[in-house]
């Protein structure tokens, strides 16, 4: 998908809304247990219930790597479902990859060519080599981890190096000299909206996934503030503030009553911008 067609989706939806589909099994409604598979069961009722209110799908891939072969299976149904059914939403490998240049082409290969993932989110720590295997599928997207919305953030990624600017900048400037960078978005965090100002300095054209909203606490509006650009240029993700909103029956319901309010608020936010 185009960056051009995800921002008509953005426009036509008054919606910026990622929905993460990080399921755990231990989380889900008992009753769905029955089935042959529960997660991509899971999957299936959220993305039918949701999908006219967000832009992106995030499956954080730890969570189908931990049941094994069969939640791989799962992660290759939804993934599947997502493009016959709704061709038209933006989807994200949530992978946080990145490794030597032949690895990373392999890592590469798997998400874009055997999964059809639109986008994956990588790793920079291994630099330029590590990444340009990605940026070398001009149809896809690669999400650069720039500053993560956990605690842990600081301990790395806002120190300076050798006096110069903070890591996380120097990756955002770096990544921006490197061949294909026009396909590179970035994760900042929603628990990070003090940073909002100085990252749109570096990258004010990118789009910014941005998880952190709901159950880590970051805020909607704060990161709106600085972190909106003409093309809206947001993709604000929720996962278990969506997808367990109940955990009875009626999830699929109350997923999109959650995913709802959100959209609601984002479309409040588009209008007066
Ligand atoms: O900086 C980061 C990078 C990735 N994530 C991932 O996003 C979702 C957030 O889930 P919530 O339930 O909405 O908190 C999850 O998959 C994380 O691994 C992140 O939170 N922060």
């Amino acid at each position: 998908m185009t960056t051009q067609e995800l921002v008509a989706q953005i426009k036509a939806k008054q919606s910026f809304l990622c929905i993460g589909l990080d399921v755990d099994l231990d989380k889900i409604p008992v009753s769905l247990l029955l089935e042959d598979d529960p997660i991509f069961a899971f999957n299936k009722a959220i993305i039918d219930a949701t999908h006219h209110l967000c832009v992106a799908y995030k499956p954080n891939t730890a969570f189908y790597e931990a049941y094994g072969l069969k939640g791989w299976q799962s992660l290759q149904r939804t993934i599947a479902y997502l493009n016959e059914t709704y061709p038209e939403i933006f989807t994200i490998a949530d992978a946080k990859r990145g490794d030597i240049g032949n690895t990373s082409t392999m890592y590469a290969k798997a998400f874009f060519e055997d999964l059809e993932f639109d986008s994956v989110t990588v790793a920079p720590y291994m630099g330029k080599d590590s990444v340009e295997p990605f940026l070398a599928f001009k149809d896809k997207h690669t999400i650069l981890l720039a500053l993560t919305s956990n605690q842990g953030a600081f301990d790395f990624q806002t120190q300076a190096l050798q006096q110069k600017a903070e890591l996380y900048k120097t990756v955002l400037e770096t990544s921006k000299t490197w061949e294909n960078s026009e396909h590179l978005m970035y994760v900042v965090g929603a628990t990070k909206a003090e940073f909002f100002k100085d990252i749109r300095a570096i990258v004010p054209d990118s789009f910014l996934l941005v998880p952190g909203v709901g159950a880590q606490g970051g805020n909607l509006q704060d990161v709106c503030k600085y972190g909106l650009n003409s093309q809206v240029g947001l993709l604000i993700n929720s996962s278990r503030g969506v997808i367990y909103a109940s955990n009875e029956d009626d999830f699929a319901e109350k997923a999109k009553d959650k995913a709802e309010e959100l959209q609601q608020q984002m479309a409040e936010i588009l209008q007066n911008n």
